[in-house]
């Protein structure tokens, strides 16, 4: 605790509270905490492959923010329908049933979830991609956000949203994410130089 307030800070660029939320939640389990400051920029995302959606948005935020930056860019890909909606599923969230209404008449039920989280500390943006394969369900629980009460991973009979959040942020897609984060920054900490001293928090 004592050292990030001698940190400087990483800019989490986004408009979604809780995505955050789980992002500081599995750097704390990670033993890397980093000093994430919510910026909520409502920048354009190009719509394009996934990987470059993060790079992209990371680059301009940080050229915004004019420091060290991280974005997370998240899509639901279904098998039936040829991974779509992927990036653009924030827009198909318009009703809680809506993903298993796409899917009726489909037999495939699979979906992955695909979270891309870039970092940037003023160099051109890296990124991490973590997956988490399930099935999509009528929607159950109360927890999560977004499509968590329809999204059921594979090895569990719950859905995201019936199951603890500790529990979620230990297989999620976002977790994968920023498990490679962690080992990407831990293998390079002068990458970090300028920000925390990440020798101190493992
Ligand atoms: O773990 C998740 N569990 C369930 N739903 C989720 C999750 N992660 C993102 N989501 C939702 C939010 C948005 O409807 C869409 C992704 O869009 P995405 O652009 O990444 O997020 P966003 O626009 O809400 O926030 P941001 O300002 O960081 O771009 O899927
Ligand atoms: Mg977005």
């Amino acid at each position: 605790m004592a050292s990030s307030l001698e940190c400087d800070v990483i800019r989490f660029v986004t408009g979604n509270g809780q995505k955050i939320a789980e992002v500081e939640e599995i750097l704390d389990e990670l033993g890397l905490p980093l000093p994430l400051v919510r910026t909520n920029l409502d920048l354009d995302e190009l719509q394009a492959e996934p990987r470059r959606i993060a790079a992209e948005k990371c680059e301009v935020a940080a050229r915004t923010t004019l420091g060290p930056t991280m974005v997370d860019d998240t899509s639901l890909c279904l098998e039936a329908l040829g991974d779509m909606p992927g990036p653009f599923i924030k827009w198909f969230q318009t009703r809680d049933d809506v993903l298993p209404r796409m899917l009726d008449g489909f037999e495939s039920k699979r979906a992955v979830a695909l979270c891309c989280v870039a970092f940037s500390n003023g160099g051109p943006p890296v990124v991490f991609e973590g997956r988490c394969e399930g099935t999509i369900v009528e929607p159950r629980g109360e927890r999560g956000f977004g499509w968590d009460r329809c999204f059921q991973p594979d090895g569990s009979d719950l859905t995201f949203a019936e199951m603890p959040v500790r529990h979620k942020n230990k297989i999620s897609h976002r977790a994968n994410a920023l498990r490679s984060l962690a080992a990407y920054l831990r293998a390079n900490p002068d990458l970090l130089d300028d920000i925390c001293d990440i020798s101190q928090k493992s």
